[in-house]
């Protein structure tokens, strides 16, 4: 199996919390994994820590065989990068923004993107609601051409129609080119047909691991591993 990302006995404490403990595992390359678990769990923090935007108490972390360093940083997209940013501007000004900040950053792919999700390049990005801020942070991620995504719950406050476009825009990328998708999610029913490896997490820990397929054919679904799992 290619690595994007291997951990190993990775922990990480905020003061005396440890929100990962002793976590070793490889994620593979090319793939859509689902990163799910309990409210608490730990997802944000190790995706957090993939990203480079923290580090981790003990342990080590490598991202495509590097320890995550601004070079890395060029071929990962994080869901969040920009969210302090443009809050000011108008959507086709944040979209400037980010080309320049950006390398790799698709301006046709991002208008291409907004024309989908029925987003007025005109509008103010302050005046947007939750949902279509969330659309919008979503497409400034999605349009960069970079090799690994971390999507910390990109369907979060999201009306149905548009999370079925962002799963269809997620498919989309991932038939375009190869790429390592790595998603946080309590929509677990909506998103699970993506999902081609899936981890769980509880309490800091990886609980299960494996090939989303294998499991579907094992237990029917990623949703009653989940509830195996959970309940
Ligand atoms: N800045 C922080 N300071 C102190 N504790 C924190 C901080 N950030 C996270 N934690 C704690 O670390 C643990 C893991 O949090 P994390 O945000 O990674 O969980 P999560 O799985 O993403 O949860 P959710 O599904 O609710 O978003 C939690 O117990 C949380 O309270």
């Amino acid at each position: 199996m290619q690595k994007a990302v291997e951990l190993r006995h990775v922990t990480r404490r905020y003061g005396k919390k440890i929100a990962l403990h002793d976590v070793s595992m490889a994620i593979p390359k090319g793939k859509a994994i689902g990163l799910l678990g309990e409210n608490g769990a730990g997802k944000s923090t190790l995706l957090k820590l993939i990203a480079g935007i923290m580090k981790p108490t003990s342990g080590e972390i490598k991202v495509f065989d590097e320890t995550p360093n601004w070079r890395i940083r060029e071929r990962i997209a994080y869901l969040g990068d920009l969210s302090q940013w443009y809050k000011f501007q108008r959507i086709d000004e944040a979209i400037q923004y980010a080309a320049n900040i950006f390398p790799h950053f698709q301006i046709e792919k991002a208008k291409e993107y907004l024309d989908f999700m029925k987003l007025d390049p005109q509008r103010k990005v302050e005046e947007l609601s939750k949902g279509q801020t969330m659309r919008l942070q979503l497409i400034l991620c999605l349009a960069r051409q970079v090799d690994l995504f971390l999507l910390d719950e990109p369907l979060s406050g999201i009306d149905l129609i548009s999370r079925e476009k962002i799963i269809d825009l997620l498919i989309e990328l991932l038939s375009e080119r190869e790429v390592t998708l790595i998603i946080s999610t309590h929509e677990i029913h909506e998103a699970e047909g993506l999902f081609e490896h899936v981890i769980l997490l509880q309490n800091g820990k990886v609980v299960k691991e494996g090939d989303a397929e294998q499991l579907r054919v094992e237990v029917g679904s990623i949703q009653k591993v989940y509830r195996e799992v959970f309940q």
